[in-house]
Order: C-alpha cells, then structure tokens, then sequence
C-alpha cells in the first residue's frame, strides 16, 4: 500500500488543517471528505472532518500519528456543505474545524453513530386484510391500529395503553416485527385551508414563485399584521408541490407553539424542528429528518441554518433584522448573511421578511440587489395602530406612569381587552443607592451597576452573572437610608397590581419564562383572551400574534434615542414599531402611547409620523454622509485581558502591523480606515479590561485581504498569552 496521510480539520482555534496518517490498514479510497474521524491532538480525543487525502505532508513522517478511528464509513458531509465551510472560515476568519462543528449535531460531534437517536417501534409484515384470530379486545384493537398505519412507534403504543406483551404477541403470529427508526414527525390530522391573499400578498408570492429554482434575494417589507406569514406559507406549498424542501428560520424568540403550529396544520408533510429547547437527542433527530428529505419543511432558529438540505428549495427569514440572526461569540456568523451565500450555492430564492428591516436589507431592495416586494395594509380587517407621543417632561407620574396613560389603560381594560406595557429592563430596579451618601451598588467585576431583584431579593450584575446580597445599610456611610431607584419590569409589576387591583398581571421577561415550556404556557393563557396586563421586555415584542391586546404603552422608549452606537437609533426605531405591532391585530383598533422625555426628538417624530421606512432613509443618508455600514464595510478587532495596559498595548500592534502592511499593500482605490484602539464603552467587563480596533473600507474584497496578512501576523504574536482577541466581522454590537 503507498503511502498517503488524510488532511483533517479540527475543532480547534488555529487557522490551519492537519495531516494524519491513516488508521492502520485502512485503504486510501476508504476516506472521503466528510467523513467524520477520531484524532489525538496534543492531550485531547478530537472529532474532527476528513478534507481529503494526500501522497505527502510537509510534517516528517516520524512526527505525524494515525487516526484513532474513521467513525462514517459514508460522509455525513456532501462536498456542497465542505464548500460552504470553507467560505464561512475565509469570511470569517475563523478555524474551519471550528466552523464545521456547527455543521454536524453535537452527538455526532462526540462520537456517536447516525443511527443513536432511532426510535424502536413496530412495523406491519402481515396484510392489513389478515384477519387473524386473535384472543382478548386490546389484541384486537392493536391489530386494528396496525391494519390502519404500517409503522408505529412503542412510545406511541405505550402512550395508547399497549404493552410490550401485547406487541410481542402480534409478533409472534407474524402480523408485526420490530425494527428501529429515524422517527418520522407526525401529520396534522386534517389540514387547513389557506387564506384567500390580498393584491399585495399575492403580487409577493407571485413575484418570489417566478423566482423560484434560481438564486435571487427578497426583501419581504411588510408592516406588523401584515400577513407575511400567509404569504411565506403559499410559497412554502409551492416549493413541497415541486418536491422541494423549505427552510424557515425564525429568532429564538419568535418560535412559539402558535407559529409551528400554524405551518404544521397546513400541509400535509413532516415538518422538523431544530431550536435550543430540545434535547441532544432531539436534535439529532430534526437534523436527520431534514438531512435525509423525510421532513420538507425545516423551521429553526439561527444555527438551523446549516443543516443540509438535499432538495432545498427556498429558504425563508421571518424577522431578518433580529439581532439573534447573528451569534456573538465563537464563530461570529450572521445567519442571514449565510442564508444568502447558501441560497447562491444553492440555486434558489431567499427570502428575507421584516416590518422593520435592517439597514443592510433595505439598502440591497433600494438599489435593486435585492427585489423589493411590499405589504403596505394589515391583513383582513385589522387597521394600523394609532401612536402617541405623550410628554412626561415636567409631568407628574403615579409609579411611572402619566395620568392620561392609566386612564387610557382602564378604558382598554373594560372593553374587556389586554394591554401590554413594555420596558426593556428586567429586575426590581436598575440601581440601589444611599440616600445619605450617594453611594451606588456596582459590580465589582464591571464597569456597571447592579440591578435590584426583589424576586428573590439579590443584586444582579446582568453583564457578568455576578450575584449578591442586598445591603441592609449603606456599606460605605452605614445608613439604613438606601432605597431603589429607578424601575424594572418587577417594580411595574407590584404598581400595576396595586393601581389595578382588580386586573390580572403578567410578568414576562427572562426571570419569569426561564424555560421553553413556561414561556409556552404563558402564551396559551395570553391567547385565552381575558383582560390582563402584561408587562415584559423585547421578549414580548418579536412576531407575537395577540389579538386580544389593543393597547400599548411603552414605558422607556428614550434608553436608545441616544446611543454610542451606530446602529441605536435603528434598533430602538425596530423595537418600537416591533412592539408597537402587537397592537390591534385583530378586528377592533389598537392605541399605541410612548411615554418620553423627549417628545420632540425629530427622528423618534418621524417614526410616529411617517413611519420605519421614512426614518430608515434618514438614517441611509445619515450613514451615507459618515460612509458607515451599509456604505462601508466594517470589522472589528476586539482584546480584552485583567491587565488592562496588556489589552491596549496588543491591539496598538495589531494596529501597526495593519499600518505597516497598507503601507505596503494598500489600494489607494480601496482605503482602509483604522479607528481605535479605544477601549470599550463598558471598559471593564467580568473582571477584564476590553479594548477596540474598528477596520472600515469600501471594498469588501480589500477589507478581508488586509484581516488575513494580519492575522496571520497576529497569531505569532509572542507576549500576549494572557489576552484573549478575535476579529468580528459585520459586528453587530459596536459598544
Ligand atoms: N389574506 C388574509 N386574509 C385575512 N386574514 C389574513 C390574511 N393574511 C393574514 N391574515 C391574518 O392576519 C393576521 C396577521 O398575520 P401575520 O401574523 O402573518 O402578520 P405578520 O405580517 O407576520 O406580522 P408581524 O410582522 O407583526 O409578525 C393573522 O391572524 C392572519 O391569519
Ligand atoms: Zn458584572
């Protein structure tokens, strides 16, 4: 046999792939790219991805080790998804070991076979005529289910009361056998019928239909109530009546009973799903279903993004300009961004969905990237509802609350109806302070304050998870004179229970829906259509459908009207008019009131006024005047360390080594800016010093050139052992 080693990626950091000698004995043509091996690496067993083989490596032979085991005797990758892979780790700059980890489920990543997470059950061998004699009614009645459903699972028979007995029986008469499966998802039991479209809603889906079976990029604009759901399911049955599979994903948030449930009773195919709530398990099921085509349809959230799809036909993003799109640590992808390169490779439309899209969508439907398709109207009878800008400058509050608000909140309330009172800050309260001395609670291990928690009572760090007791008297003075200040969605919780003692309240954020299932169960009792309160954070804002709520009151509007952040004003424009959206969604009107400081903040008037899509283009112009993203392209170094002269002093480095290398290789055509290093707007974070180097240019192609040539420089970097770096490209985040 010649000699030959298998090149392998690891999940490791380095920008590097790595040559193996093969398992021993195992012949050349037995390794293909995509299959998965068991490698040592330094101290650690590693999974890691065959990328090929080769007759020599560049390590001495004596140097290099054998594969511990080939786990797949078949690739669990196609080439197709080998070569997205690599296109993300270019993009991003990041391992390609690393960047397939997303790509396989973790059991498969810690070794396990393909067939681990089958279900054992029963499959009918016999006629479903045989009318065999069976003794006993169960006997009967397990036969009869048999003779309507070839295949059934043991946990469903259990479910029904069978016993394993019972099975074994049929069994032993030659009517069943049992075999394990790839469980399949259930069929609704009757499908319902789709909507009659408006004009609008069935121009988009004529317009994507026409589309379908090549590349080509949609922005779905479409204000809250729209009915953009309606129009992604008939495409969604276009696609199946191809034969084609259909990708939707959906922020975390966003993926409630209510919406699957929705997709699930429409058609009569499996539908899988892949989202944070299940189990390893689970998700190697979903991933399997999909993988395998049994499931036609895929809903998930972001990192459901990767999962192959042999016969994708269209992919669907409902929410796209969802921060959640984009994971912000380790691999520091942006799932829409990545749903496009996939669409591209792929041959088919993506279509991207929002009320409030991002800046970068827009821009691409503005200049014709993208096709623009519209939906001006809300769907059936509902109206738009009507904002308020309410003053509290000078005002007096009762709890945080103006006069004209709560009464318009009763008046809601005997209608009979939900309102919902929005403040995106969770806790009892942001600060607790001393009265007599001024001192504040912060983090010790922050630049920030502690937030106050009555539920159990704690002090809360909500950037670094540290937790306290609270104080009995100041630590600094030791006066018993320290009191909360400020409100969070607990102390609005215990007001609105005081101010309307006769109302239900529920809280909603992330203390009070800790789990998949709480948040479900909460919804359920939302949709039973009872007056109630709900007061809650962004978690309520994202695509809910309530029909129930006609009033809205946003209690904190002005946190983002003035932001460090580029993209402030355009995320709190989405959260506004996000929120803003639940109201009125059925047949009676909804109010929307925004209490403020600021009551003539032009751009918060011209959201109110004339619009997102109105401010959106102040925005454009805005960002076009400072040639910031989408008018440029941006990347962003980041360092941080407990020494805080170490995290500068890398990043000025970094900084000359870019200098040193535009210098050289610059294109005066395509310049590439250099802001920072300054430290973050948060300095110190969980105990560490945190540094920024912003990279801007023009020209993407030159924007990566001159990350690469630094990396690699940056990598060898000797004397900075202790700073943890990495580069994000497109970052979201710019605090
Ligand atoms: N053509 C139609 N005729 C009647 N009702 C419709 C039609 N299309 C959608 N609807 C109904 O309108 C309501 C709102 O639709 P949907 O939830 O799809 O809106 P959306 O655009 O996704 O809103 P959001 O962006 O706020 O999540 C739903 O109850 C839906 O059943
Ligand atoms: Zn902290």
């Amino acid at each position: 046999m010649s000699f030959y080693v298998v090149d392998v990626a690891l999940p490791v950091p380095l920008l590097r792939t790595f040559d193996y000698l093969p398992v021993e004995g195992d012949a050349r043509e037995n390794y293909q790219p995509g299959q998965r091996v068991r490698a040592d690496f330094g101290r650690q067993l590693l999974t890691g991805i065959v990328l090929g083989t080769r007759d020599s490596s560049e390590v001495p032979t004596n140097k290099l080790k054998p594969l511990l085991a080939r786990l797949d005797d078949a690739p669990l990758l196609a080439p197709r998804d080998l070569s997205l892979a690599r296109w993300m780790s270019d993009y991003y700059h990041h391992s390609l070991g690393d960047v397939l980890e997303h790509w396989i489920p973790t059991m498969l990543r810690r070794g396990a076979g393909l067939n681990e997470a089958d279900e054992s059950g029963w499959q009918r061998i016999a006629s479903p005529n045989t009318e065999p004699a069976l003794k006993g009614s169960k006997q009967l009645a397990l036969w009869q289910q048999f003779q309507r459903q070839e295949y059934i699972a043991h946990r469903f028979l259990t479910a029904q009361g069978f016993s394993l007995a019972q099975c074994r029986k049929l069994a032993e008469l030659g009517l069943i056998e049992e075999q394990t499966r790839l469980p399949v998802p259930a069929l609704p039991e009757s499908v319902r019928p789709a909507l009659q479209l408006n004009d609008e809603q069935a121009s988009a889906v004529k317009k994507v239909s026409d589309v379908l079976g090549q590349f080509k990029a949609c922005l779905l604009e479409g204000v809250t109530g729209s009915g953009k759901t309606e129009v992604y399911l008939q495409l969604i049955d276009k696609v199946i009546q191809q034969g084609k599979q259909a990708l939707l994903l959906v922020p975390e948030i966003g993926l409630t009973p209510q919406t699957v449930r929705r997709f699930q009773e429409r058609f009569n195919v499996p539908v899988a799903l892949l989202h944070s709530g299940l189990n390893d398990r689970e998700r190697l099921q979903g991933w399997r279903q999909a993988r395998e085509g049994q499931a036609r349809i895929l809903i998930g959230t972001r990192s459901a993004v990767f999962t192959p799809l042999p016969d994708l036909g269209l992919i669907i993003l409902d929410e796209e300009h969802d921060g959640s799109f984009k994971q912000q640590d380790g691999l520091r992808y942006s799932a829409r961004d990545f749903a496009l390169v996939r669409a591209h490779q792929a041959q088919v439309p993506v279509l991207l969905g929002s009320a409030t899209p991002s800046l970068e969508s827009l821009h691409n439907a503005l200049t014709g990237k993208y096709l623009h398709l519209k939906l001006t109207r809300r769907a059936g009878n509902a109206r738009p509802p009507g904002m308020k800008l309410h003053s509290i400058l000078h005002q007096p509050l009762v709890h945080g609350f103006a006069e004209p608000v709560l009464t318009a909140m009763q008046q809601h309330l005997n209608r009979g109806k939900q309102v919902l009172v929005f403040l995106n800050r969770r806790g009892f309260a942001p600060l607790l302070a001393c009265k007599q001395c001024g001192w504040n609670a912060e983090c010790r291990r922050c630049d920030a304050r502690m937030t106050l928690h009555q539920y159990p009572p704690h002090l809360h760090c909500h950037h670094c998870d540290y937790q306290q007791p609270v104080p009995k008297v100041c630590p600094e003075c030791h006066s018993p004179d320290i009191e909360p200040i400020g409100q969070g969605t607990e102390r609005i919780e215990d007001h609105l229970s005081a101010l309307f003692p006769q109302t239900p309240v529920k809280r909603v954020d992330r203390d009070t829906v800790r789990t998949k299932q709480a948040f479900d169960d909460l919804f359920e009792e939302i949709h039973t259509g009872d007056p109630c309160i709900l007061v809650g954070t962004q978690m309520l804002a994202k695509g809910h459908h309530f029909p129930d709520v006609t009033l809205v009151v946003i209690l904190d509007s002005d946190a983002g009207l003035f932001s460090a952040d580029f993209r402030g004003m355009e995320h709190s424009a989405q959260l506004i008019k996000q929120v803003a959206g639940r109201a009125g969604r059925a047949e009676s009107p909804g109010d929307v009131w925004i209490q403020t400081l600021y009551a003539d903040h032009p751009q918060l008037n011209l959201l109110i006024d004339d619009g997102y899509h109105a401010l959106a283009l102040s925005i454009l112009r805005e960002r076009l005047d400072q040639q910031l993203p989408p008018y440029s392209h941006m990347a962003m170094l980041r360092s941080e360390c407990e020494d805080r002269a170490m995290a500068q002093r890398f990043l000025e480095q970094a900084r000359y080594i870019l200098q040193h290398w535009l210098k050289q290789y610059g294109q005066k055509d395509a310049p590439v800016t250099l802001l920072g290093p300054v430290p973050a707007i948060m300095e110190r974070r969980n105990g560490r010093y945190r540094f920024q180097l912003q990279v801007f240019c023009s020209e993407r192609k030159a924007l990566h050139q001159t990350l690469d040539a630094a990396l690699k420089q940056l990598q060898e970097l000797k004397g900075f052992n202790k700073v943890r770096w990495h580069i994000d490209v497109d970052p979201l985040d710019t605090l």
